[in-house]
């Protein structure tokens, strides 16, 4: 495989989170309502009141810095629905204590981060954060206790989870969140990366209309075929280059590798992947999903107890752009050997080659 490609560079699209060199070497849905009843929407957050101060400050500090990796539907929604947020369950009392997180979705950006952490809140055991804390990359300086208190209050037996699709790429997260707890458990969405590539491309588009096309920005030397790996829409996809950093202070064994492709197929099944390697009941099922024509993904039932939304805002599933077939498979080609290492290193075959067409 090609070598490690540089830092990205500003295209003129909005900040990414800091990125590091590669390692040398690498080639490379929760409404807690009545107390803990039903569970089953996306967009809640588990938060109690005066702790979505605390969350919607990160959040405005996170807008702040850079909108890159974004659920910019659901910050609206939070912004605009202040402290009723937790609907029904804003009388119940809020028990327990915040802890540090046990698990954490690690990424990637544009894999489908928000789809499980909104499936995964619906089990009983799990409480997550809504907004994406950034701890482990840019709010590292704030300490553990800021962190701690941005996590929404446990019972004994639950688990405290957050998101944040940038930490698979910061090079500093893993040595930080190991140094946190070295028996956490890791999730990683992955994603086809030409397809995530797109996607990446089409969320900075709709923020900025003015950038240049992705064919453009994809290449060093178009003639030449000189993929620009320094772009981050494209070294985010190099998975194997980051997992070599994860794997310095992990053992594969602690790393949940979920597919991005089954988690919209399949979604259940996937769930119930997620659910036995975080110890829990396998609660979240079939039960919980349908297929929304309109929207084109599965979603979560409705609750009985509430109107709340069921599928994920218009930020998730955007229509992508029309990119050249022929820069699809350069692509392609780019990512295969990439592919190939990453498949080898997680013993799975996420069977991107497969795929005839990228969407
Ligand atoms: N159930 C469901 N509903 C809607 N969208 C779904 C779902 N499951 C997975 N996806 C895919 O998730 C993609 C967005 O990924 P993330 O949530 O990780 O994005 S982000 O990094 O947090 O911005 C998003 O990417 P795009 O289709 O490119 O918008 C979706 O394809």
């Amino acid at each position: 495989p090609p070598a490690p490609p540089p830092d990205n560079a500003s295209r003129g699209e909005p900040p990414e989170p800091p990125e590091q060199p590669a390692t040398p070497g690498v080639d490379g849905w929760g409404l807690a309502s009545g107390g803990g009843g039903a569970r089953d929407a996306w967009f809640r957050t588990s938060l109690a009141p005066s702790e979505m101060i605390t969350a919607q400050s990160a959040l405005l500090e996170r807008e702040a810095q850079e909108s890159s990796t974004t659920d910019e539907e659901l910050a609206g929604r939070r912004a605009a629905n202040g402290s009723s947020e937790r609907g029904g369950a804003a009388s119940t009392p809020d028990y327990g204590e915040k802890k540090l997180p046990q698990a954490l979705i690690i990424g990637v950006k544009k894999g489908g981060t928000r789809a499980l952490l909104e499936a995964i809140r619906v089990h009983p055991d799990v409480r997550a954060v809504g907004v994406e804390p950034h701890f482990f990359d840019r709010n590292y300086e704030k300490g553990l206790e800021w962190y701690r208190n941005v996590m929404p209050k446990t019972l004994d037996g639950q688990i405290t989870m957050e998101k944040t699709p940038s930490y698979f790429v910061t090079n500093e997260a893993p040595k930080r969140i190991h140094s946190m707890a070295k028996d956490i458990k890791l999730i990683v969405v992955v994603r086809n990366p030409v397809t995530r590539a797109i996607s990446d491309y089409t969320q900075t588009l709709s923020k900025k209309p003015e950038i240049p096309t992705f064919e453009v920005l994809a290449f060093k030397n178009r003639t030449l075929g000189l993929i620009d790996a320094s772009w981050s829409a494209i070294r985010i996809g190099i998975y194997a280059l980051h997992l070599e950093n994860w794997l310095q202070y992990f053992p594969l064994s602690q790393i949940l590798f979920v597919s991005g492709e089954r988690l919209i197929v399949d979604p259940a099944g996937e769930m119930a992947k997620v659910q036995d390697f975080l110890g829990l009941k396998r609660v979240v099922t079939d039960k919980h999903f349908y297929f929304n024509k309109t929207k084109g993904f599965p979603c979560l039932k409705k609750p009985e107890d509430s109107s709340a939304p069921r599928c994920l805002g218009k930020s998730k599933g955007r229509t992508h752009p029309r990119i050249d077939p022929d820069v699809i498979h350069r692509l392609r080609k780019f990512y295969k050997p990439f592919n190939m290492m990453f498949y080898q290193m997680t013993g799975q075959d996420f069977q991107w080659e497969k795929e005839e067409s990228d969407k």
